[in-house]
């Protein structure tokens, strides 16, 4: 009897969980519909397009019709009204048309977003201001292939709706439209970025009686529906783009640590260093951080693939860790996962489970999204702190680190950011600028790490500044864990070999 409860648990849990994957793609499809729009807007508006001049709008006819899921564009008042529309001859284009106070803006406030009765259907109008006196507005036929991602098992019994955050929908897809669902539950999932929502609603029995057949060979079932809903999801998500590309990459492991020497500006020794991740294709490209972190951040992935480089990190790095136990390692975390339940804990139990002391880790807080909560950001970086880890922020100057955040946050360690080191051997205000900063840090008992060191001209004037440590390309890129650990022997080698005279010459 244990075992059947048991299976019936995996499988609500798989089929829930599943379930709500498919709900995020619905809303992903949407999100990228609006980024085609308003990049369209944008190429547009770049062209100077953005005018009721008949080559203008011949113009603009020609690039409506090149992009299917487009289906009109619009320059409008600032109030929202329509001055002239691509399409004008054949469309009543005010009916039903929405004014500016009643659009709703997307979470940069750079788009708004609205219903428009058209096309014997709703449509997704996206509008972007141009200048003060107009902008341009693209309206988006919500396709119905949004919608055929429901295995065609429980399409009978289920709909998927996408509507705006006020409630209004924007498309729905039912096989038997206008029959409500019985007892229906569902999935829900809001963007973070446009007021867009996605729902998936199905009929409870339809998965009782899926369960009711499980009743027999419970586990058997449990684990073939598994796959039939693995297979259908893998066949909608291939087509789903970017959001998938990063979940195959996660199931295979193609996020990898790439780690970056952190050294004493003075002697040159290696003190430590930072992990930068690196996504390794199968076809053997390299991708940079930034043509997908913000997707990670955005589309929730990144805890999955922070802790995935800090288990690879903590494998490679043990030895040397457990040998100089003087030697850092830095790991990059958002705000978001920081302060998300049990942090703190998973962290502790990976860096214990691989037997090193939490005082060589150094969480680096990144600090490109607002940490809103303050005092609760506070109170995890206490709680770091109390198990012996080392905080630092992250991109200091450029951030949202204003002083009284520095201090507020407790960290031990700034960063001060590349755009300093860059400038500071031209331009008086930044050594200026960095002596604070470094007066500040002592003042606060924490350490300064200056980022992107790439001549030895910088690396005086830091020192000058009173900046110990430091990394950047001047010692070493960002490199894979070979070339890193190759280079870390090397220096120890000739250090200890060579009794160190040149104290400025070593670092090149
Ligand atoms: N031009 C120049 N660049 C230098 C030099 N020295 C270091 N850099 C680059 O500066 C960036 C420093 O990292 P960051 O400010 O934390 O900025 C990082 C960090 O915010 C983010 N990032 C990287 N890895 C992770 C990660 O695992 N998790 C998270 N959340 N963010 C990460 O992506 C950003 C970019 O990473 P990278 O492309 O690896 O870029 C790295 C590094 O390769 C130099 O001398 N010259």
């Amino acid at each position: 009897l244990a075992g059947h409860f048991a299976a019936e648990a995996v499988i609500r849990h798989q089929q829930a969980h599943q379930l709500s994957e498919l709900t995020e793609v619905v809303l992903r499809r949407s999100e990228f519909a609006v980024d085609f729009a308003a990049a369209s807007l944008d190429e547009l508006a770049k062209r100077n397009l953005a005018s009721c001049e008949p080559a203008a709008l011949q113009a603009i006819r020609l690039h409506v019709y090149q992009r299917s899921a487009i289906k009109d564009v619009r320059l409008v008042n600032p109030d929202g009204s329509v001055i002239c529309s691509a399409y004008s001859e054949t469309l009543e284009f005010d009916k039903g048309w929405v004014n500016r106070r009643d659009m709703l803006p997307s979470r940069d406030k750079a788009l708004s977003l609205f219903r428009v009765e058209q096309f014997g259907g709703d449509a997704l109008g996206v509008l972007r201001d141009i200048n003060g006196s107009s902008a341009l507005v693209a309206i988006v036929g919500i396709n119905a292939s949004l919608f055929d991602i429901m295995p065609a098992e429980l399409r009978a019994h289920s709909e998927v709706i996408l509507a705006l955050s006020s409630g209004e929908k924007l498309g729905e897809f039912q096989t038997d439209a206008g029959k409500s669902l019985l007892e229906p539950i569902s999935f829900d999932r809001t963007s973070t970025r446009f007021p867009l929502h996605a729902t998936i609603g199905l009929e409870h029995a339809v998965l009782s009686s899926w369960n009711h057949e499980a009743y027999w060979p419970a586990l058997a079932v449990a684990l073939g529906l598994g796959a039939i809903f693995g297979i259908l999801l893998a066949r909608s998500r291939r087509m789903e783009g970017p959001v998938a590309d990063l979940d195959r990459a996660l199931a295979a492991g193609e996020f990898k640590p790439y780690y970056q020497p952190i050294f004493d500006l003075r002697t040159g020794q290696i003190k430590g260093c930072e992990i930068l991740v690196r996504w390794l294709r199968r076809d053997g490209s390299v991708v940079p951080p930034m043509n997908f972190i913000p997707l990670a951040e955005s589309s929730g992935r990144i805890q999955a693939m922070t802790w995935q480089i800090l288990g690879s990190a903590l494998a490679e790095l043990k030895p040397l860790l457990r040998a100089n136990k003087n030697f850092k390692m830095s790991l990059n975390v958002v705000p978001g996962h920081l302060l998300s339940a049990g942090f703190v804990e998973t962290l502790r139990r990976k860096v214990l489970t691989a037997r090193v002391s939490a005082r060589q880790i150094v969480v680096e807080i990144t600090e490109r999204d607002e940490l809103d909560d303050l005092a609760r950001a506070a109170a995890v970086v206490a709680e770091l702190r109390d198990h012996g880890f080392r905080v630092a922020i992250d991109d200091v100057g450029v951030g949202h680190s204003g002083l009284s955040r520095l201090k507020g946050l407790g960290a031990d360690m700034i960063k001060i950011d590349k755009f300093f080191v860059d400038t500071i051997t031209v331009d008086a205000s930044t050594t200026t600028i960095v002596e604070m900063l470094v007066a500040l840090a002592r003042d606060l008992h924490m350490g300064v790490v200056a980022e992107g060191i790439e001549t030895e001209e910088q690396l005086r004037a830091l020192l000058a500044s009173g900046v110990a440590e430091g990394q950047g390309y001047l010692v070493a890129p960002p490199l894979p864990f070979a070339r890193f650990s190759e280079l870390v022997e090397s220096r120890r080698a000739a250090q200890s070999g060579a009794a160190v005279s040149n104290d400025a010459a070593l670092v090149a």
